[in-house]
């Protein structure tokens, strides 16, 4: 006898697929006309992936016979993909919430960074931990990211700035990724700053000849998956020159290039990125219109980051001037010692507002757009046939109040379900 199906989730008010042509990403009209069905229906298969989506009454009549080992009755409920974090910064010792009071009272991130806080503080608290508290906590910030909807995350290095504790950090995020549902795009960052005591060219010296020989070997063995290459390239911290040639070693390894770029100062981050085939830019907040010209060519995505933007009090990202030229625009959290927000609901909140995005491009870019930014679309990001199903079940009848209602995603989100299976069931926790 064939197995039974995991998971049959049936008649949701709302089913948002996203997209139903397999779409690798959205742009323009496509991020204003999300597919959405009316009273539908999901099956997801013993392999987690989704074998159906469609009207219920398609489904039950095709499924009359099918054994399930659980069924959810979604009426009255809206039934969307999971949320996809495209940029994050989770594996961290010592907060700063005293940096928080500093820049409330002035100070920017550049004063706070170059009087020896910022990244340098966390780098020392993070170099002195050990793995296991290390661990420890970047467990508890996926599963709190998780109950605020996100399935899919990528999670960065870059608090070691050598050798040792970079390795640290990614072996931290291999061991989450192997222990946890959450599915994870790792980041190497060991360029999100230059060490105290070193040079820009010694510091990328070190990561060119030590720190990338070291993870490709570590790689090749498969001790460590790493997917995406990342560097700070700012004025006073990676220069063009720099940040390319590290960049153009991580993509010699197999990594994609995703990297923080014209966030501060105007750097011609974005046009360098598009010469390079970076899969995608973050912050973007002083892209000129040349760079915008060339992602939108080189179809390379900007991960836009509202909580950075909103925190520092910075110019907002020019999101409509992005969108309009056809960029293929995603979000992220930014979650870092920074930026303390592990909700992408906020995200999309903070998007629409400030940014001016429409609640359908906010969502179309923390699913399919975000994937598409990790290199995952073609298995995350919409309700398709023979995607991964990872979804969410909101306990109201329109999708649009998961960015409605600021901070309200703790009473709104009833389910999170990864490959089929329950990861978070908001009454259970309740009735604790
Ligand atoms: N801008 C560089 N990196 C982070 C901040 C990291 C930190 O301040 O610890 C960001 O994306 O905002
Ligand atoms: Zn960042």
């Amino acid at each position: 006898m064939s197995r039974p199906y995991r998971l049959l989730v049936k008649n949701a008010k709302q089913l948002v697929l996203i997209c139903k042509n397999s779409e690798k990403y959205l742009t323009k009209d496509g991020m204003q006309n999300l597919c959405v069905i009316e009273n539908g229906s999901v099956v997801i298969g013993s392999d987690g992936l989704i074998k159906a989506v469609g009207p219920a009454e398609t489904i039950r009549a095709q499924y009359a016979e099918a054994l399930f080992d659980k069924v959810i009755d979604a009426a009255g409920m809206c039934v969307l993909p999971g949320l996809v974090d495209a940029h994050t910064h989770p594996v961290w010792a010592g907060d700063r919430v005293h940096e928080f009071a500093m820049k409330l009272a002035g100070a920017t991130y550049m004063d706070v960074h170059r009087a020896g806080g910022g990244i340098h503080f966390t780098v020392e608290h993070t170099r002195a931990a050990p793995a296991s508290d290390l661990l420890a906590t970047l467990r508890s910030r996926l599963m709190r990211m998780q109950r605020a909807g996100t399935t899919l995350v990528e999670c960065k290095s870059g608090y070691g700035l050598e050798l040792q504790t970079e390795l640290k950090m990614l072996e931290v995020i291999e061991e989450a990724r192997r222990s946890l549902p959450i599915n994870i795009s790792a980041t190497y960052c060991g360029a999100h700053a230059v060490p105290k005591g070193k040079t820009v060219a010694e510091a990328t010296e070190d990561i060119l000849r030590v720190q990338l020989p070291r993870l490709k070997e570590r790689m090749s063995a498969g001790t460590l998956r790493v997917d995406n290459i990342d560097v700070f390239c700012e004025q006073g911290v990676f220069d063009l020159s720099s940040s390319r040639s590290i960049l153009q070693a991580g993509k010699q390894m197999g990594l994609n290039i995703n990297f923080h770029g014209d966030e501060l100062h105007p750097m011609n981050s974005a046009q360098m990125g598009a010469e390079l085939g970076a899969l995608a830019i973050s912050h973007l907040e002083e892209v000129t219109d040349a760079g915008i010209a060339a992602m939108a060519k080189a179809k390379t995505a900007a991960v836009l980051l509202p909580t950075t933007a909103y925190i520092l009090r910075l110019p907002q990202p020019r999101a409509r001037d992005m969108l309009d030229a056809g960029v293929i625009v995603a979000l992220g959290s930014d979650f870092n010692p920074n930026a303390y927000c592990c909700s992408m609901p906020i995200v999309m909140h903070l998007a629409c507002v400030n940014m001016r995005m429409s609640m359908p491009e906010a969502l179309a870019a923390a699913t399919i757009n975000a994937a598409y930014a990790l290199g995952r679309s073609h298995t995350h990001g919409s309700l398709e046939v023979n995607k991964h199903g990872d979804l969410l079940l909101l306990n109201a009848t329109r999708w649009e109040h998961l960015i409605y209602q600021l901070g309200g995603h703790q009473e709104l989100i009833r389910y999170v379900i990864i490959k089929g299976d329950v990861v978070y069931d908001n009454n259970k926790i309740l009735d604790l």
